[in-house]
């Protein structure tokens, strides 16, 4: 692999007594849309924490364009959409996006035209002048994706973004995520939707504080002899249960 974009080297991260990650390694590399799977409470987010600098941890590093997070020079080549919406809810929605554009960074003239694209991605053209505190918990997570596309970043870091979107508007936000990754930007994406997982570059499987898996969803198929990630995220959660039980 070039220079890998984002990367985990060896990291360790407890909470108290409790082991979240235990030796968590990967490279992501430029122009890929990675998909962070694993059960609820693998610590899917807490790695995601770690890469933005959020959390610190008790071994290893994590390193984005090379550098410790955080940074505040590379932020603003870094679009983050937590799994909370951090929006203002007294402000519209286009209030919202000149706040977080202005905040990035983005030349006002410029900000116009990305949330003119930006927001019919989202499809929240129609809603641009409403007030948030108006919005639906669905048209929330929508307006925080479309924050965390402002501004051009290379790197997208974005947990669980489709949350309480219908089908057809996911359908629409992969396509721009696929042109994105066309256009040479890295994305690490963290979803429950195992469809969504089959529309990544690499599977990164997260299970028991462990990395289980790091491939295409094809090799994945083929290794786990399934036909959907899906299924092999289920038989490897099963493999996972065993060799604990027979500790
Ligand atoms: N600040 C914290 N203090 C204590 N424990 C924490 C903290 N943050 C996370 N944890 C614990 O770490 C584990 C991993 O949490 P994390 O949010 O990373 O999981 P996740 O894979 O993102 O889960 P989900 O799919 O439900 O969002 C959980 O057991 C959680 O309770």
């Amino acid at each position: 692999m070039t220079k890998p974009i984002i990367s985990m080297k060896n990291i360790v991260k407890k909470f108290g007594d409790q082991t979240v990650l235990n030796h968590v390694d990967f490279d992501i590399a430029q122009g890929k849309i990675i998909g962070l799977i694993g059960p609820s409470g693998a610590g899917k987010s807490t790695i995601i924490k770690i890469i933005l600098g959020m959390e610190k941890t008790q071994e290893g590093t994590a390193t984005v364009f090379g550098q410790v997070m955080p940074n505040r020079k590379l932020l603003n080549r870094i679009g983050y959409m937590a799994q909370t919406d951090a929006l203002y809810d007294a402000l519209s929605a286009r209030e919202n996006l000149m706040f977080y554009a202005d905040m990035k960074g983005v030349d006002p003239k410029d900000a116009k035209e990305q949330i003119e694209h930006i927001t019919k991605v989202v499809d929240l053209v129609d809603d641009l002048d409403k007030r948030v505190s108006g919005y639906s918990g669905g048209m929330k997570r929508r307006l925080s994706l479309a924050i965390a596309l402002l501004g051009d970043g290379e790197v997208l870091i974005l947990d669980e973004p489709t949350v309480g979107i219908d089908p057809a508007l996911r359908r629409k936000i992969w396509d721009e995520l696929h042109s994105l990754r066309d256009d040479g930007k890295t994305i690490l994406v963290t979803t429950h939707v195992m469809e969504e997982a089959e529309l990544v570059d690499d599977v990164a499987l997260i299970l028991g504080g462990k990395l289980i898996a790091y491939d295409t969803p094809a090799n994945l198929k083929a290794k786990y002899n399934e036909d959907t990630v899906e299924n092999v995220f289920l038989k490897a959660e099963d493999q996972n249960e065993k060799n604990m039980g027979n500790r």
